[in-house]
């Protein structure tokens, strides 16, 4: 896991697409918008931002999202994950995000970022997830 304090553009212009899918969210529960880019080894782009639900168990993450669409889609090759909050710290995925995706992503970078893009978070699906469950 590193700081990053700037990105490769072509990163960038994902982490963008990532920011732009945040007003795509449906958070009016929390009002805490998060948004979402999935890049396959294949360079296709699928994106995602947070559902959330009456019934409030039943929101799922913009990460999750995104790593769905792709994954059906019939993607097993992800290579990067991008996820952008809505803080000036960047987002750190829950507990349910980081099984998923130790699951369908095994080898992805991910990069975890604030609001501005200033600074982000390089880092893996073993680090945001030690000793993960598996069958
Ligand atoms: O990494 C994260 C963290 C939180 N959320 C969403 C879930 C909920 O809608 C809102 C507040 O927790 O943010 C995400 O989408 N991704
Ligand atoms: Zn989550």
């Amino acid at each position: 896991m590193r700081y990053l304090t700037e990105i490769d553009p072509a990163l960038k212009n994902i982490l963008n697409l990532a920011k732009e899918q945040q007003d795509k969210a449906y958070a009016p529960y929390s009002n805490f918008k998060v948004g979402a880019a999935v890049l396959t080894q294949s360079g296709e782009i699928y994106l995602g931002c947070n559902i959330e639900n009456a019934s409030y168990s039943l929101t799922i993450c913009a990460e999750r999202v995104a790593l769905f669409k792709a994954i059906s889609d019939g993607h097993r090759d992800i290579k990067a994950i991008f996820v952008i909050g809505p803080q000036n710290e960047p987002i750190s995925p829950c507990g349910a995000c980081r099984q998923v995706m130790l699951e369908l992503a095994k080898d992805a970078t991910i990069y975890l970022s604030n609001s501005d893009m200033s600074k982000i978070i390089e880092t893996n699906t073993k680090d945001l997830l030690p000793y993960g469950f598996d069958l």
